[in-house]
């Protein structure tokens, strides 16, 4: 779906920022995100995904700056149903059954998707009848999904939504969500993965310790970190003198090979066949795991695993 430019924005951050004590988990973020727009907020463990979801959804206020929703505080849009949110954080609720759940929940909005569609949807006809508090955590996650579209919102804000999914559960989950964004919704989702943030999403944010430091395509982001991979077969060469040539930014040794990562690939291929040191030599764009790397810190967020 195209976004709609020009409208009141379906998103708009101004200077928002919430800190948790010394932690600035949210440090002063502008954003805006266009009717029908589908991003993706990516970032590694605890660099202020949730907290971004939580301001945006009205579950905090922001210690400083703005937040809005289609031009309005967030708990309007809330209230009016405009938006469907799936959590990290969403618990069971005993004896009820699937569809119970799901038309419960959709009948609090002023639209809503008959239950049937909205099960059809997040890929769960099948458990309609099944108790909400027996099923396994990847079905839980797409009955969270359902939940989220029962009251068939204009944003759908949804955080890490495909975390307890197997891999056939995340191809039918992303299918389903872009059926819905295909409607013309607002779609917003977190995740830590690299490839569903550029399979999925028309946009995506790159978020680090609580900043937006890259907003683009895939191959826009690869652009802004810039560069290329040039590699070679080192043939018992020395590495030393690899890093001071024109453009390059890094060397990596892997076996027998050098792989560099450099500004101007030109200037760096031209330097090594001055060298002689051209065997097997490849040139490469960037990926988006180095752009991934260039854009972001480097320093290890404790407790949890880094971005893949
Ligand atoms: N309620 C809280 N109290 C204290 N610190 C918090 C709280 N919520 C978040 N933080 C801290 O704020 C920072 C940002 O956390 P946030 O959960 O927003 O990151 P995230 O990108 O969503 O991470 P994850 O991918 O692990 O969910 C982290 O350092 C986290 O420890």
């Amino acid at each position: 779906m195209t976004p709609t430019q020009g409208a009141t924005p379906a998103v708009a951050f101004a200077g928002a920022a919430k800190a948790y004590g010394d932690v600035r988990a949210v440090d002063g973020v502008d954003l805006r995100i266009e009717r029908g727009e589908t991003v993706a907020l990516l970032g590694r463990n605890g660099a202020g995904k949730s907290t971004t979801i939580a301001l945006l959804l009205g579950l905090c206020p922001p210690d400083a700056g703005t937040v809005e929703l289609f031009g309005g505080p967030p708990e309007r849009a809330v209230h009016a149903g405009r938006v469907g949110a799936m959590l990290q954080e969403a618990r069971a609720v005993p004896r009820v059954t699937v569809a119970e759940l799901v038309g419960f929940v959709g009948g609090r909005y002023p639209a809503p998707m008959p239950v049937g569609q909205a099960l059809e949807l997040a890929g769960i006809a099948q458990l309609a009848g099944r108790r909400v508090d027996r099923l396994s955590g990847g079905q839980l996650q797409r009955v969270r999904f359902a939940l989220a579209l029962a009251g068939r919102p204009d944003l759908l804000v949804l955080d890490e939504p495909t975390a307890a999914l197997d891999v056939e559960a995340r191809h039918a989950f992303w299918r389903s969500m872009r059926a819905y964004a295909g409607r013309g919704s607002t779609v917003l989702f977190s995740t830590h993965y690299l490839e569903e943030a550029e399979a999925h999403a028309d946009r995506i944010l790159v978020v680090d310790r609580g900043r937006i430091v890259a907003d683009g395509t895939g191959d826009e982001l690869r652009r802004a970190a810039g560069g290329s991979r040039v590699s070679f077969d080192l043939a018992g060469r020395p590495t030393e003198d690899l890093t001071l040539l024109p453009g390059v930014r890094s060397l990596e040794v892997r076996g027998d090979r050098a792989l560099l990562r450099t500004e101007d690939s030109d200037a760096t291929v031209i330097a090594l066949a001055r060298l002689g040191a051209i065997r097997g030599l490849e040139v490469a764009p960037a990926s988006l795991d180095d752009a991934f790397l260039a854009l972001t810190t480097t320093a290890p967020v404790p407790e949890k695993e880094s971005v893949r």
